[in-house]
């Protein structure tokens, strides 16, 4: 590979710049194994998603606003690559653009920060929950109806302090985006999958590059964990199949099961395919309800190929009423 300075665009929010350092650095140890003699250099971009933060996104354009300037900026080349969180990702990239690897999958789970310290199950009656996500919001009152659910915005530094400036008794943010900030001293408790499915690709990033860029695609096959990849193609392909960029409560989390506890190089390998994944089967836990709780659709099954499985979850839900809760959250 020839030198290079490799210029990673982010977003100027503090979990973005962490986020890219970090991404940064396993790349440079990467690099520093294989004898790439890449560089790396970091370009701020602000979005038109950080600038208007208060405005209720969905209604302007939804998750786009956060990725949109900086896939301009690749396209254009003043940008060669740019990480992201897998659940901010949009489900199709422009042409020319594609998702370069996923690496390893951090904790997925929701976190409860609660201003006393109070389990969900502790919290007083009629407490009040800061969160602006339909998923969260739709869960949580399923098990506990009687909290009160009020929007709160911005950047999780920002939400942090809104836990104390407008008085709630807690908010929910996502465990990897705390824990990636050193920040997870203030989880006052964890929401297992079973109370809070995650958001599709939660805890996970994914590295967008251009299409056409051969020497970084190389390197990025590297970073990629094909685990992490599998179970998130799964998700993702249940998203895309419900979403039609309609606001509902929808999560999926996905899974692998070692074929009878083997060890994936143990499976039988042919040689055909690659990775651990060979031996394994996924797991898919899809969900979607209705915003205050009352309805909570969820359906679980394994398969092999992730596109598949993620069509089977959505047409199981989809047969027993996700679309008619799909169709009201449009009208
Ligand atoms: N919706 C915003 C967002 N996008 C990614 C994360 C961090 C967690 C992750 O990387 O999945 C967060 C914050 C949150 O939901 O609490």
């Amino acid at each position: 590979m020839t030198k290079r300075t490799i210029v990673v665009g982010t977003r100027q929010s503090q979990l973005a710049l962490k986020q890219t350092a970090q991404v940064i650095d396993d790349l440079k140890e990467l690099c520093r194994a294989h004898g790439i003699p890449f560089e790396f250099e970091i370009k701020k971009i602000v979005t038109k998603g950080d600038r208007i933060l208060d405005v209720t996104l969905s209604k302007i354009g939804g998750k786009g606003l956060f990725v949109k300037e900086i896939e301009q900026a690749m396209l254009d080349g003043e940008i060669d690559m740019a990480v992201h969180s897998m659940k901010d990702m949009p489900s199709v990239l422009p042409e020319g653009l594609i998702n370069g690897g996923v690496p390893l999958r951090k904790d997925p789970r929701d976190a409860l920060i609660s201003r006393s310290g109070l389990d969900l199950n502790e919290l007083p009656q009629g407490a009040r929950v800061g969160t602006s996500s339909l998923r969260r919001s739709s869960q949580l009152l399923s098990c506990r109806p009687d909290l009160v659910l009020e929007p709160v915005r911005g950047n999780i530094d920002s939400r942090l302090r809104k836990l104390e400036e407008e008085g709630f008794d807690a908010i929910i943010l996502a465990a990897a985006g705390l824990q990636r900030m050193g920040w997870e001293d203030r989880i006052t408790a964890y929401l297992s999958a079973d109370v809070c499915l995650p958001a599709v690709g939660q805890g996970a990033l994914g590295i967008e590059c251009r299409e056409n860029d051969a020497e970084l695609r190389e390197l990025l096959s590297l970073y990629n964990d094909p685990d992490t990849a599998l179970t998130v193609a799964a998700e993702r392909r249940f998203l895309a199949m419900l979403n039609g960029g309609c606001q509902v409560p929808i999560g999926a989390y996905a899974t692998l099961e070692r074929a009878g506890g083997q060890a994936p190089e143990e499976g039988g390998a042919s040689g055909g395919e690659a990775g651990s994944a060979h031996a394994s089967r996924i797991r898919l836990t899809g969900m979607v309800g209705s915003p205050d709780g009352r309805v909570i659709l969820k359906e679980s099954a394994v398969g092999k190929d992730p596109v598949a499985l993620g069509e089977q979850i959505a047409e199981l839900l989809l047969a027993q009423g996700a679309d008619a809760l799909l169709k009201e959250a449009k009208e």
